[in-house]
This record gives structure tokens, C-alpha cells and sequence, in this order.
């Protein structure tokens, strides 16, 4: 077993494996067995103090918030090497002589020697907070003293640092224990995850909560299968052949723009262009808006909707589709080759058995499918509430795509991909300048070009949505506002 591990950021990897907090608390067991009592918690604490010394490294005062299990046991490690490197650790803790863990005991014995400050209350000022209050073991909502110290700290506008998990964050899903507005976090806020990475950090309200997340293995490697891989990056595109031709990259034909809606079909069909599809089919269903759409963009092909070749195409259908688009979802979900349904397509599908059968045959014709639903459009296909799908987002993007046997993006903050036999990816690009109209127009149709030129529909969509958060990531803060013109034109 290696020693004290190295705190890293993770823009080192592509990509990382998450582990749910069983599997964490598996692993930690295990490492515990293996090494000298005490060994992990002193590890964490060092890791926190120095990553505290690292992000506020003129910080002298610096309020520890413990609470009352090993999570506070962090904390109290990590303010004994703050008190002997001369900085100014006040602890304020919630653990009881007598009732607590033995590893979070025997810090706080050795802390209360070292010398440590301990507070009833949090000190009026500080240069740096550090919660330590929960961790992976947080079951119910803090309230009395935890939950009043939670708001000084998110009052604050000092950085905090938060040891593995922020508190009140629930590890394996990103929703908060409780809905409480203190959740409107304000200050910069740092987590140091510890042992192993959680998917909670990435998704539904883990990026906000968790701020800049920092990953220290504690010199354990886990080697069980993730619950969840987080794609960071990837890798760059393979240059295209000089013998390469219109051909090579695959048709794309997209479905959609019902009267008063064709700049949806537009825009998804402009990503696909700019995604580098070889050629891009347009079948827009409001006929007046057909000439218009040919005079201003002359690359792409518009077409009746008949005429195009469903069973040589990736089809891209839904988007600005509105009720009428149900009339075509039986040929559409029948011939298409390869098949994005978005939107209005999805909407049609959850209110029709027939649709559903049609599309869970498709799979086993060899006829891969890619949903792209948000929260809403997921709930109306499982049948239940946004909110019972946010609670849970992984499992509700697995029995989606389990259940029509097909790849799944579940849209959002800390969009997931899905498909059945693979472990789910959770995406680390895209920020809240995607927050805007028709931004998931653009995303299918991308997603489109990334599927008619790939051997394998899983990998190409988790590019494609990695490649989409990626322009709202490198968008420049002095340029114009991100519109879903500008991100069709600039997605690649
Ligand atoms: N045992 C060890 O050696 C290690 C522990 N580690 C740390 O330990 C943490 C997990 O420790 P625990 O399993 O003790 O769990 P936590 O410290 O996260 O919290 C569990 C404790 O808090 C109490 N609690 C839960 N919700 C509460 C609430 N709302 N209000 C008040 N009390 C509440 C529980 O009854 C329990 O006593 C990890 O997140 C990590 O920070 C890591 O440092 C790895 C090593
Ligand atoms: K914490």
C-alpha cells in the first residue's frame, strides 16, 4: 500500500471512476485491515491542512467546524498540523466525550494535548472555514447547532473548504438532504474528496455545493468497478483522411419545426453541419418556412420529409416537433438507421404504448437509438415526478435506457449517459451559460453528427456531450452571451 497520496485537481485525467459511499465505505474497511490503526484519518487530516495552506496561504485564522463522527475526525487532524505550522485553528465540534468513533476519539484526545483552540461558537471573523461537519455519513438533515453553523459559513465571504463531501450533500445522488434555502451557497468553496471520488459531486446540485474538487486517494487504490465514470476531457479529434469525402462522415436528416418552430429543427441541423456530419438532410414540417430556411443556409439540404432516405440516415427527430410530430414517430421509429429523439418525440412516446413497443424493438434490429431528455421529459417516460428523477439521477438515466434498451443523456447539471451493459458517465463540461433556449436543439443535432460517423453510439454520444459543455466552458466571460445560434455555429 502506498503512503500519504497526493491531492491532486483533476484536470490530470480524462477521465475518473466514482465510487457510491458502500463501495467507499467497503474500501475504507479493507485499507483499515491493512494498515496501522488511525492510519487514514491522520492521512485525510494532513491532506486537508495542506490544501487549506494551499488555497488560503496567507489565511491565520481558521475556523474548523467538526462534527460528530469521523468526518469531524478530519477536521481535528487537519487543525493539529494547522496549530503547529503557527496558523490560528479554532475548532468548534459536535462530538460527545464517550459517543463517538474510536479513530474521530483518538484525534480529538490528541488534538485537546497539541494545544488546539476549542469554541463554543464559531470566532466572529476568519480568513478561512473548513467544514468537517458531514461527510459520507450524513443520513438526516442538520438542524440546531450544525445547521446554524452551515449558515454562518454559507453566509460568509470567506472561501470554504469542505472535507470530503459538502455537508448535507448526499454523496451518491448530488440532491441535498433537505431543501433549505441555507443551500444558496455564496462563499468560493473548495471540496477535497477523500479515498475515492462520488458521482454526488458532479451531478444534480453536487457542482454548485462542491465548488473547485480536489481528489486525494489516501494512498489506497480501489479497485473495484465504479459506480460511475466522470468524463473530464477527451481526447482530440482524429484528423480526417485527405481521401476523405462528403460520404465518409455519414447523412444526418433531422425531423422537426412544426409551424412557429422551425429555428429549433435549424439549429439542431447547423450543429450537426458544424459537428461534422457529411451531409445534413433537413425535413422541416412547416412547408412556408421551407424556402426561407434554403435561402439562408445554402449548406444544408431541405427536403420534404418523405423524400428522405430514413434507412440509410442518422435521424435526428423531435426538436420543435409539437403534437403533430406524433404522426410521424411509427415510420420514423420503424426505418430510421440510427435514431436521436429529443423533445417533442420523447413527449409523444410516453403518451403512446405503441410508440414505446416500437421503440424497444429497435434495439434488437441493430438499430441503435440516443433519448436526450431533461428531467421532465425522463419523468413523463418513467411515469413518476422531475423531482423523484433528480433525486436519483443515475439510476433514473440506467432504467430509462434499461428500459427501451437504448443510450440515454439525462440533461441537466451534470448531464448522464446511459445505456444498458455500460457503466454510466456522468459529464464534468458545460457550465450555466447553457441555461438558455434552444442550447438542447443544439445537443441533439451534435450528437447526431458524432453518431453517423462512429462504430459505437455510447461513446460517440458521451463525446458529443462533452464536446457541446465545452464551447459554453471556453466561452469567453467578455464575449457575447452564449445563444444556441452561436453555440450551433461554434460546436466541432
Ligand atoms: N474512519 C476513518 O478512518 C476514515 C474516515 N474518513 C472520514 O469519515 C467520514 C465518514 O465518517 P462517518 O461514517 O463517521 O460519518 P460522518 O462523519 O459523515 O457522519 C456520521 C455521524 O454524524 C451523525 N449525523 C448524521 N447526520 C447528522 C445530522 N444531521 N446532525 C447531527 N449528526 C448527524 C451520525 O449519527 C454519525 O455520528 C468520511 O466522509 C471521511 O471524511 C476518511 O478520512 C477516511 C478515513
Ligand atoms: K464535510
Amino acid at each position: 500500500m502506498k503512503t500519504q497520496g497526493l491531492t491532486q485537481t483533476l484536470s490530470s485525467q480524462a477521465t475518473w471512476p466514482l465510487h457510491s459511499v458502500a463501495q467507499t465505505q467497503a474500501l475504507e474497511h479493507e485499507a483499515q485491515a491493512a494498515l496501522p490503526a488511525h492510519t487514514l484519518m491522520q492521512r485525510a487530516g494532513l491532506a486537508a491542512a495542506q490544501l487549506a495552506l494551499a488555497i488560503a496561504p496567507h489565511a491565520q485564522k481558521i475556523w474548523i467546524a467538526c462534527g460528530p463522527g469521523n468526518n469531524g475526525g478530519d477536521g481535528l487532524e487537519a487543525a493539529m498540523h494547522l496549530h503547529a505550522w503557527c496558523k490560528h485553528p479554532i475548532v468548534t465540534w459536535l462530538g460527545k466525550d464517550g459517543d463517538m468513533p474510536a479513530d474521530a476519539k483518538q484525534s480529538w484526545l490528541r488534538a485537546k494535548d497539541a494545544g488546539v483552540t476549542f469554541a463554543e461558537q464559531p470566532p466572529v471573523q476568519f480568513d478561512l472555514a473548513i467544514d468537517a461537519l458531514l461527510g459520507i455519513g450524513g443520513q438526516r438533515s442538520p438542524e440546531g447547532l450544525m445547521a446554524q453553523w452551515l449558515g454562518a459559513m454559507q453566509r460568509s465571504d470567506v472561501s470554504v473548504l469542505c472535507v470530503d463531501v459538502p455537508t448535507g450533500l448526499l454523496a451518491d445522488t448530488g440532491e441535498w438532504l433537505d431543501t433549505s434555502p441555507q443551500h444558496h451557497v455564496k462563499a468560493k468553496r473548495h471540496t477535497l474528496s477523500l479515498l475515492t471520488l462520488k458521482p454526488g459531486l458532479f451531478t444534480a446540485n453536487g457542482r454548485d455545493a462542491a465548488g473547485h474538487i480536489w481528489f486525494n486517494d489516501l494512498g489506497v487504490t480501489a479497485q473495484k468497478t465504479p459506480t460511475a465514470w466522470l468524463q473530464h476531457s477527451q481526447p482530440a479529434h482524429a484528423p480526417r483522411a485527405h481521401s476523405s469525402h462528403k460520404g465518409s462522415f455519414g447523412d444526418v436528416a433531422v425531423i422537426g419545426g412544426a409551424p412557429g418552430m422551425s429555428g429549433a429543427a435549424m439549429l439542431a441541423a447547423l450543429a450537426a453541419l458544424h459537428g461534422g456530419a457529411g451531409r445534413v438532410f433537413v425535413g422541416l414540417m412547416d412547408e412556408d418556412a421551407k424556402h426561407a430556411a434554403t435561402a439562408a443556409h445554402p449548406p444544408l439540404m431541405v427536403r420534404d420529409i418523405t423524400h428522405l432516405a430514413l434507412n440509410e440516415s442518422t435521424v435526428v427527430c423531435g426538436c420543435g416537433g409539437g403534437d403533430a410530430v406524433h404522426a410521424l414517430m411509427p415510420q420514423v421509429l420503424s426505418s430510421s438507421q440510427q435514431l436521436v429523439l429529443d423533445a417533442d418525440a420523447l413527449n409523444a412516446i410516453a403518451r403512446d404504448t405503441a410508440l414505446q413497443s416500437l421503440l424497444k424493438k429497435r434495439s434488437p434490429r441493430h438499430k441503435p437509438t440516443v433519448l436526450t431528455p431533461h428531467p421532465l421529459e425522463a419523468a413523463r417516460l418513467l411515469n413518476c415526478s422531475a423531482k423523484e428523477v433528480q433525486k436519483n439521477r443515475l439510476h433514473a438515466a440506467q432504467q430509462l435506457a434499461n428500459t427501451f434498451q437504448c443510450v440515454v443523456v439525462l440533461k441537466g447539471s451534470g448531464s448522464i449517459i446511459a445505456s444498458p451493459g455500460h457503466t454510466p458517465v456522468i459529464n464534468a463540461s458545460g457550465n450555466a451559460r447553457l441555461a438558455t433556449a434552444g442550447t438542447g436543439d443544439v445537443l441533439a443535432g451534435l450528437i447526431g453528427a458524432y453518431l453517423a460517423r462512429s462504430e459505437d453510439p455510447f461513446a460517440a454520444t458521451c463525446q458529443a456531450v462533452f464536446a457541446h459543455g465545452q464551447v459554453a466552458n471556453a466561452w469567453p466571460s467578455d464575449a457575447a452571451a452564449l445563444d444556441a445560434a452561436l453555440l450551433a455555429a461554434s460546436v466541432r
